[in-house]
């Protein structure tokens, strides 16, 4: 998968390039690239943003700019892109998202900042028949696009074959099956005074799913009983329901 990024701050990206997401570069499953948008400012001042037309608060990203960056980028690789522009105004990102972005060839991300990109760049990618989402990571406001593109690439690359060390890890995933996880345990057995479930050290699986189910209903009842309410009708079983 290739990934470009356009943004202002080409250093808010570094993190991309640790740890898990730094190995799956190294190995070659991601090909990243960091591009400053600035590149395509044409005047000394390389203004990105302007006052917004109708008045309101704060600057609003200047269009020109913003499409010769695209021009530019999306001729990089013949490719066929998804553009993807975070903003609090966008479509939920959710795990579903991310399961269905792992099979683009081709992810663009363009990181707005000041009070976000004027909507003609959105409109003339679109009407170039280019795949356009408009995402919001959650209902909070940030200051800018490239922390909401942290989070995206993050859950996208996990899901890529190769990059988890343990595949059975991103299939259990939380929403996965549509429920939160339960609660986890390591050694030692009791800690702080602390014991583990007995039922975890029982050896007996059945026992072992069906108490990590139960804990997961509860949990997901408790937390997000409208995960719970969004179930399908066959995702429960009896022994769900009893619970
Ligand atoms: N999930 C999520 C994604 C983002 C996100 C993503 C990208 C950008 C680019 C800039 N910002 C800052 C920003 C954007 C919008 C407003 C609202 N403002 C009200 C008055 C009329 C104009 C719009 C305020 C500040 C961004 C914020 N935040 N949260």
């Amino acid at each position: 998968m290739r990934i470009d990024v356009i943004t202002i701050f080409p250093g808010y990206l570094a993190p991309l390039r640790e740890a898990l997401l730094g190995r799956a570069i190294s190995a070659g499953l991601v090909d990243l690239a960091v591009h400053d948008l600035r590149t395509w400012t044409r005047d000394v001042h390389q203004a990105v943003d302007d006052a917004p037309y109708g008045g309101g608060p704060g600057m609003v990203m200047r269009p020109q700019v913003w499409g010769e960056a695209l021009d530019a980028v999306l001729a990089l690789d013949e490719r066929p892109a998804r553009i993807v522009v975070p903003t609090p105004a966008g479509r939920p990102f959710t795990q579903a998202t991310a399961q269905a972005w792992s099979g683009d060839e081709r992810l663009l991300f363009t990181c707005g900042r000041y009070e976000g990109i004027d909507q003609r760049v959105v409109d003339d990618a679109r009407r170039r028949d280019l795949t356009v989402d408009e995402v919001s990571i959650g209902d909070y406001v940030l200051v800018g696009g490239e922390v909401a593109v942290l989070v995206m690439v993050e859950a996208v690359v996990r899901l890529l074959p190769g990059v988890l060390g343990n595949p059975a890890s991103a299939e259990q995933d939380s929403f996965s099956d549509g429920l939160l996880e339960g609660p986890a345990f390591t050694r030692p057995e009791v800690w702080r005074g602390l014991a583990v479930p007995d039922v975890l050290r029982s050896g007996n699986h059945a026992k072992i799913a069906r108490w990590r189910r139960d804990r997961a209903l509860e949990r997901t009842a408790e937390r997000r009983p409208d995960l719970l309410a969004a179930l399908p009708e066959d995702a429960l079983d009896d022994a769900d329901r009893a619970f």
